[in-house]
């Protein structure tokens, strides 16, 4: 049921080349044929332009969109637009904002499977695991909708019947700026708190997956947000500054690499906007030998082949405790020779293309300098052609564990976001811990062990924002998610997220005369 009301939603979006609306959906066929701004509840064509940009479909290598970026016109327009909107929305009640942010949750989850299949045409990553990436995101605006309604300040009684209160207030128009990977997840992971707080937003997909963020903007708008309260702008670095820079910009959300992260805070600070970053790891996973073998070996491939391994929280430095080293490193290699690596489309496949060809070669890049430093390839690690001569041109490559690592070689060190594992071996909890934070790095960290004191004991000990105990890489959003050290700051998803994007007005109440020091 949920496919064919998907189907019908999606006709008027997709001119397929093909009549019946399920070859609409498979791989090779889709093109977009609507604009992909969307500014005052509507898609529109932007204002100006900053150049050009190609959108791909990993699978088949194919263009489905060429799209104009925003320049500064279109970038104020937006602006503009969803200041226009947080006048409305910033005065409705939490219970009101809580309505409507649930029945966007709801048409989410009624729309799932179109969206996963967009997301997934788009970003290559299996409709599997797409599925899950809207699961993460309608929850997290069911939850934030939860705690619209509760949002309040404090009471503070003061002397002679005079008293404080605390006014929770929302910042204004924020910006959102997303990677490729989780396009849609991360686009609802930034709206849904930004929008339960009272704030509207301007959101930048990256220009490799420029798509689904429409879809969210439309459910929005669908759902009864004030027509400007969430809209999409287009393009790379040239609109994101525009969106950094501009005055009437209260806040950033960014989630990207740590260069970018950098560019990002400087601008904010010129204007002394606060700013979530949401960057980059290479986080460890530590293996001890009263492991539960079968979950540490399910659980080292959670932390590494993830939407082809493209995944900022990825657990790639695997440590294993030299006693299971052998049999640990026998079965995950194993396993990773089972995953199904093809058209990402198919229900079966469990592994899909990289995001571009640039981009697979870089990761291929990096296995060919881990040979040279010494590091033994078990599986994998090279180009991957499937069958089907359709997806011939897609950017396929085979998931690689890598051993006979040491910690000062580029793959231990250096973020891949690609499907590379590397394992290390250590003896004892002391060393372990100190090598795994030894990195500028901080985002996560995991640990498997039956030992309930040394678990927490080592979490308590790793530097890191988001630690997982005898799993990995799974992220209910009642939890907190984001980094320490250069792996950035802000947290998104959890109670906590409230404080980033709002603020604490004071008002302090005389009961008596005014005592005047003059
Ligand atoms: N911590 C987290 O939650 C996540 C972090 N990442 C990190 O993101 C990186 C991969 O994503 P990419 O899209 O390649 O990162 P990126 O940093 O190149 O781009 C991220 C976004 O920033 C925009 N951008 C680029 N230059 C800009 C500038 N000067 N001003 C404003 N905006 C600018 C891009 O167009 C894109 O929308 C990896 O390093 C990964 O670790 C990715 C996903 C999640
Ligand atoms: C959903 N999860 C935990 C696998 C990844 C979320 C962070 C990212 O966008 O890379």
């Amino acid at each position: 049921m949920f496919l064919r009301a998907g189907l019908a939603a999606l006709s008027p979006f997709v001119r397929s080349l093909q009549p019946s609306p399920v070859a609409a959906m498979s791989t090779g066929t889709f093109v977009v044929s609507q604009p992909l701004n969307y500014r005052g509840g509507a898609r529109v064509e932007p204002a100006d332009a900053s150049g050009t940009e190609k959108a791909f479909e990993p699978a088949t290598g194919r263009v489905i969109a060429t799209f104009t970026c925003s320049g500064e016109k279109e970038v104020n327009l937006a602006v503009q637009n969803a200041k226009a909107a947080f006048k409305i929305w910033s005065q409705k009640s939490g219970m009101e904002r809580c309505r409507i942010l649930l029945e966007a949750a709801r048409i989410i989850r009624e729309r799932e499977d179109e969206i996963a299949t967009v997301e997934c045409i788009n970003n290559g990553k299996s409709i599997f695991e797409a599925r899950l990436d809207i699961d993460t995101s309608w929850q997290c605006l069911e939850y934030y909708a939860g705690l619209a309604a509760s949002m309040a300040g404090e009471h503070i009684q003061l002397p002679g019947g005079s008293f404080g209160y605390t006014r929770r207030e929302p910042l204004g128009v924020c910006v959102g700026i997303g990677a490729w990977n989780y396009p849609f997840q991360i686009a609802s992971w930034k709206s849904a708190p930004a929008l339960a707080c009272g704030n509207a937003m301007v959101f930048k997909p990256s220009p490799f997956t420029p798509v689904t963020a429409l879809l969210l903007a439309e459910i929005y708008t669908e759902a009864g947000v004030p027509p400007g309260l969430f809209n999409v702008v287009q393009g790379g670095a040239a609109t994101g500054q525009f969106l950094c820079q501009h005055h009437d910009v209260a806040k950033v959300s960014f989630t990207g690499s740590v260069p970018t992260g950098m560019k990002i805070m400087e601008m904010s600070a010129k204007g002394i906007k606060p700013v979530t970053l949401e960057l980059g790891g290479k986080s460890p996973l530590i293996i001890f030998s009263d492991c539960d073998m079968n979950n540490a070996v399910k659980g080292a491939l959670m932390a590494n082949f993830l939407t082809q391994g493209q995944v900022c929280c990825n657990g790639t430095r695997v440590f294993v405790q030299k006693e299971i080293l052998d049999k640990f490193t026998e079965e995950v290699v194993k396993q990773t020779q089972r995953i199904k690596i093809g058209d990402p489309l198919l229900e079966d496949t469990r592994m899909g293309p990289l995001i571009n060809r640039p981009h697979l070669e870089r990761v291929l890049g990096f296995v060919k300098v881990a040979k040279e430093q010494g590091a033994k390839v078990l599986c994998g690690g090279d180009i991957y052609v499937p069958e089907d001569p359709k997806l011939k041109d897609g950017y396929y490559m085979r998931p690689c564990v890598l051993t006979n690592c040491r910690d000062d070689m580029t793959c231990v060190k250096e973020e891949i976001f690609g499907p590379v594992m590397s394992i290390l071996s250590f003896d004892t909890e002391a060393e372990v811990l100190e090598r795994a934070n030894d990195t500028t790095f901080g985002l996560a960290a995991g640990v498997f062990t039956r030992d309930i004191q040394r678990a927490h004991r080592v979490v308590a000990e790793l530097q890191a924002g988001t630690c997982f105990i005898n799993n990995y890489n799974v992220s209910p959003v009642e939890l907190p998610f984001g980094g320490y050290k250069k792996s950035g700051f802000g947290r998104e998803n959890g109670r906590v997220t409230i404080e980033y994007y709002s603020q604490l007005k004071t008002v302090c109440v005389e009961m008596g005369d005014v005592e005047s020091a003059f």
